[in-house]
């Protein structure tokens, strides 16, 4: 055998162990929710049915239209996928523009670092992550600028995940993680000293809905700092290609509509906000961001072979192969977007609570 065999064998192995326990050890939390979803009972065809209960939505497009709909087929969405973003990525669900010298994680850590940065709060201080997932930017975010840190998530697997993980960095003095909808949070009033957002405000059906919430638990004075998913100035919906590829987007990443860069500010504004700065982070001289994802291809099929080996003896529930085929595909339609520079997973904005309400 020689060592390049001997290293892809190792890997292999290594990986499907990986995943072996990571399903055991959270197979169980997951079923609780999706059984209180369904109503039913726990079952190992879980994600099976999150499966077919995801496609289902797009079956039924006036359901996603539905914003009371939307949370739930969100939800579902992570319930999917949310052990297979970490296993294949890590615990940031996000991207960041490459850079060079520097390895994914690090230029991880230097995207999520800049927005707290931007937001000038000061250690001690609490911060809202909005649409936290398993906490990889909340636990970067709290090492680096001292502020305690709430995140909310709509999923309650990602809850207990990102629990585990604080407490495994030690940071669960200063990270804590609330079950919720960011569309109507849990939160009292005027009760935060800043706010972020990470590429998860694009899972609200009207994004006026989660700014306002925002505005409404930010102290006046303080700011908030989101990363946006938007098409851009060079998309052009009379184009096949284009729609084609929005569309693939929208459907690998439980998207109820992907919005124009130049809705951003004018929602900001709506409910409240002044825009302080606005700028797509992906445009040059940034590096591409999803160099990432064309790199990741080799690993995509290795892992695309495991999972069917684990499905087949059991071991992954079924239903995993067509999750990682889903995501296999949707990645595809991101480079496509990141390509064309019809897409951009980081539109940056910047706002600030006024300090005195604005008269009408
Ligand atoms: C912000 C969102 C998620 C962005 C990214 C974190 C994820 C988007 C697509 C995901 C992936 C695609 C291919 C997978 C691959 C086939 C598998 O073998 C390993 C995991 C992937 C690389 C996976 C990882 C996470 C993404 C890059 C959205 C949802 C708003
Ligand atoms: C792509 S992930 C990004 C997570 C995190 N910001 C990061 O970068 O790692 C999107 C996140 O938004 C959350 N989310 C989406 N819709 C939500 C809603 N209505 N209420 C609360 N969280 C929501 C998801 O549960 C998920 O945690």
């Amino acid at each position: 055998m020689d060592s390049l065999t001997l290293v892809c064998t190792v890997s292999l192995l290594a990986g499907g162990l990986y995943w072996f326990v990571c399903i055991l050890g959270s197979a169980e939390q997951k079923g609780k929710h999706a059984s209180q979803l369904t109503g039913g009972s726990i079952q190992r065809e879980n994600v099976q049915d999150n499966y077919n209960e995801y496609w289902s939505f797009f079956r039924r497009p006036k359901e996603i239209e539905k914003t009371e709909n939307v949370p739930a087929f969100v939800d579902t969405f992570y319930n999917l996928v949310t052990d297979i973003y970490e296993w294949g990525w890590g615990q940031s669900f996000h991207f960041s523009p490459a850079i060079p010298g520097k390895s994914n994680l690090e230029s991880t850590k230097i995207h999520e670092q800049m927005a707290v940065d931007l937001i000038r709060v000061k250690p001690g201080q609490k911060i809202l992550d909005a649409g936290c997932g398993v906490g990889g930017p909340m636990r970067a975010i709290a090492a680096h600028s001292g502020c305690n840190v709430v995140g909310i998530t709509i999923n309650e697997y990602q809850v207990s995940r990102a629990k585990a993980h604080n407490k495994k960095a030690g940071l669960d003095g200063l990270c804590d993680v609330v079950c919720g909808n960011f569309l109507e949070m849990p939160f009292e009033d005027n009760s935060f000293d800043g706010a972020y957002s990470i590429e998860a405000t694009c899972h609200a059906p009207k994004l006026e809905d989660v700014y306002g919430e925002i505005f409404r638990v930010l102290k006046p004075g303080s700011m908030y700092v989101s990363y946006e998913w938007v098409t851009t100035e060079l998309y052009n919906g009379e184009d096949p290609e284009h729609v084609e590829v929005i569309q693939g987007i929208e459907r690998g990443d439980a998207l109820p509509g992907l919005r124009s860069y130049s809705d951003i500010a004018e929602v900001a504004k709506k409910v409240g906000f002044e825009v302080v700065k606005e700028k797509d982070l992906a445009k040059p001289p940034s590096h591409p961001w999803w160099t990432r994802l064309k790199m990741g291809r080799i690993a995509y099929w290795r892992n695309h072979i495991l999972v069917m080996v684990l499905e087949t003896l059991g071991v992954a529930p079924k239903g995993t192969v067509d999750v990682h085929e889903m995501l296999f595909k949707t990645a595809d339609y991101l480079t496509r977007g990141g390509d064309s520079g019809i897409f951009s997973p980081m539109h940056m904005i910047l706002c600030k609570k006024p300090e005195k309400p604005q008269e009408s």
